[in-house]
């Protein structure tokens, strides 16, 4: 699109009113599957969600929220929060962290970047770090990637390198990262018979240690900066392997919830402090669980947590996380350019908007929403209102988290007649879903419908539209299974849990006394996905969408 034809105005639509109230329900990890035991949105009381599916057939569809569809790079690639709510806001497919990182792996052009010269700078003397999620699930980064880049650093300098290896457990099965850390002992094993000086430093598990998101607790970044920069943990260990074994032996304790721990040395020393000199990479390609840290890596005046002592290093990220903070600085991969969002759009366009969830997923329905930026288009025309989160739990403990806190703002925010767009992420499903624990699942599952009728019931009263989707599946399938879709089974005869997303559509329901008559989802878009959403959302607030966005899911026949 040339520049000089650009607007921002959206043409009108032919036969849709303005002005409607429409809620925008978006239910984390909420896909469809098979009813049985380990479907909790199945086995749950889900009464308001099963009204809709099981209501008028032309109201009801799913779409695809994985793999190609979300622009990553295979269809065996589960959805996630980030690539969900970025197609739902963007209303375009990009191709996303993961296929980036990819490419430029592939064809070398991550050395050839400033990201990567900049760090380069340190190899000769210094030491490369690289910290990040130590895992294949491809959600938050991948151990391929990491493979490639300690390789290709090794052979354009880097003399020492030092892993501060995050275990995952949730994208990926509990226990995995025994396996992973061996890989990669490895790989650091031929590498050091090479010549290079390469070892894991430190570690911890994702949700313990350093990969907390918006702010909720700072304390999960500290224990992370402690372990990675000052060398101190609670636990040390000569080796990794050893380290992550020993470890899961501590009782309740998993993948995912790992306390921090060194590696020392025969004489006691940590083996990898960072210091100053050093270059530092984060190899999250996934922005959200890796901002904290990179501000404290970054910032001069920083004052979340007593750093003790900031070494004057060479910083890059993986990617850049925050388009608006412009954090990073250096990042070895540009990514995703997601620009002309429905909601910058819609603002343009006079629509007033009120976004809300609790803080683990506030981010969601506003930052990766608006194509991961932070803050307002138009503070004039939006409310952003974030419900603080518990901390310091894990969620199956709290299964109903702050669903109708978030539900009772949304419904306010309705009856107050002042926003057109009434934006809400319900995490319940996914949060607990996460956790692996099937019953906490299940009251979860009903504690997201419960908040759902809420804001329904708001919409009803005041002649409002709604819109109820999903940005990925998770708890409607608990467990690993084969090809064939059969539970599978470990050495103990146990079914095997399944932590993560799924590869399963989700669900898009439209509806209320506002929805004009004729409204129904299109039967020519078999194959639509979260992208086709926000083309739809557009046109019921009275609007065409731009011509590069995907197609709308709707359309308005005469009767
Ligand atoms: O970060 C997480 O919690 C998981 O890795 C992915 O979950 P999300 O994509 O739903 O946030
Ligand atoms: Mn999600
Ligand atoms: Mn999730």
């Amino acid at each position: 699109m040339g520049s000089s034809e650009f607007s921002w105005k959206l043409a009108d639509h032919p036969k849709l009113p303005k002005g409607k109230h429409i809620a925008l329900i978006v239910l984390d990890g909420w896909g469809e599957a098979n009813p049985d035991k380990y479907n909790c949105i199945h086995v749950a009381e889900t009464p308001t969600m099963d009204s809709l599916k099981l209501g008028a057939p032309e109201k009801w569809r799913l779409v695809r929220a994985h793999g190609k569809a979300v622009g990553l790079p295979t269809e065996d690639d589960m959805g996630n929060s980030e690539v969900g709510h970025n197609a739902l806001g963007a209303g375009r497919i990009y191709a996303q962290g993961a296929k980036l990182v990819d490419l430029a792996l592939a064809t070398g052009s991550i050395y050839d970047g400033e990201g990567f010269n900049y760090i380069k700078e340190c190899f000769s003397t210094g030491t490369l770090h690289l910290i990040g999620l130590l895992s294949d699930g491809g959600v938050h980064s991948r151990l391929d990637q990491l493979q490639l880049l300690i390789k290709g650093a090794s052979e354009r300098g880097a003399k020492r390198i030092r892993i501060h290896a995050l275990t995952d457990g949730r994208d990926v099965l509990d226990g995995s990262s025994v396996g992973f850390v061996e890989t990669l002992e490895k790989d650091l094993a031929e590498l050091r018979a090479k010549g290079v000086d390469a070892q894991i430093a430190s570690g911890g598990g994702r949700m313990y240690v350093t990969m907390d998101r918006y702010e909720n607790d700072w304390g999960v970044v500290k224990r992370g900066w402690d372990a990675q920069v000052l060398g101190e943990a609670p636990y040390k260990f000569k080796s990794a392997l050893e380290a992550v074994k020993k470890l899961r032996e501590i009782p309740n304790t998993s993948d995912q919830y790992l306390p921090p721990f060194v590696i020392v040395d025969d004489s006691g020393k940590p083996v990898g402090p960072i210091v100053d000199g050093d270059a530092v990479v984060t190899i999250n390609f996934r922005a959200d669980r890796m901002t904290m840290l990179a501000k404290a890596l970054e910032y001069e005046d920083f004052d979340k947590f007593d750093r003790v002592r900031v070494p004057k290093i060479r910083y890059a990220g993986m990617l850049q996380y925050d388009g608006e903070l412009l954090l990073p600085k250096k990042y070895l991969v540009s990514p995703p350019l997601i620009e002309r969002t429905s909601g910058e759009y819609l603002v343009h366009n006079g629509v007033r908007t009120f976004a809300c969830s609790e803080t683990v997923k506030f981010g969601h329905v506003t930052f990766f929403w608006n194509g991961n930026r932070s803050g307002y288009f138009n503070q004039e025309l939006e409310e952003y209102v974030e419900v603080p989160s518990d901390s310091g739990i894990t969620f199956n403990v709290k299964p109903k988290m702050k669903a109708l806190e978030i539900a009772e703002k949304a419904r306010d925010a309705i009856l107050s007649r002042k926003f057109d767009q009434i934006r809400v992420n319900l995490p319940n499903s996914d949060m607990v879903g996460h956790t692996g624990d099937i019953e906490a699942t299940v009251v979860a599952c009903k504690a997201a419908d419960q908040a759902v009728k809420m804001i329904l019931d708001a919409i009803e009263q005041v002649g409002g539209i709604y819109v109820v989707t999903a940005d990925h599946g998770n708890a409607e399938d608990m467990v690993k299974r084969n090809k064939k879709g059969t539970p599978l089974l470990d050495k103990e005869g146990n079914i095997q849990i399944l932590t993560s997303h799924t590869l399963q559509p989700v669900p898009v329901a439209i509806g209320g006394p506002g929805l004009a008559s004729g409204v129904r989802f299109r039967n020519d878009v078999p194959t639509g996905g979260l992208a086709n959403v926000a083309a739809t959302v557009m046109n019921l607030h009275g609007f065409v969408a731009p011509d590069d966005y995907e197609t709308t899911l709707i359309e308005v026949v005469d009767n």
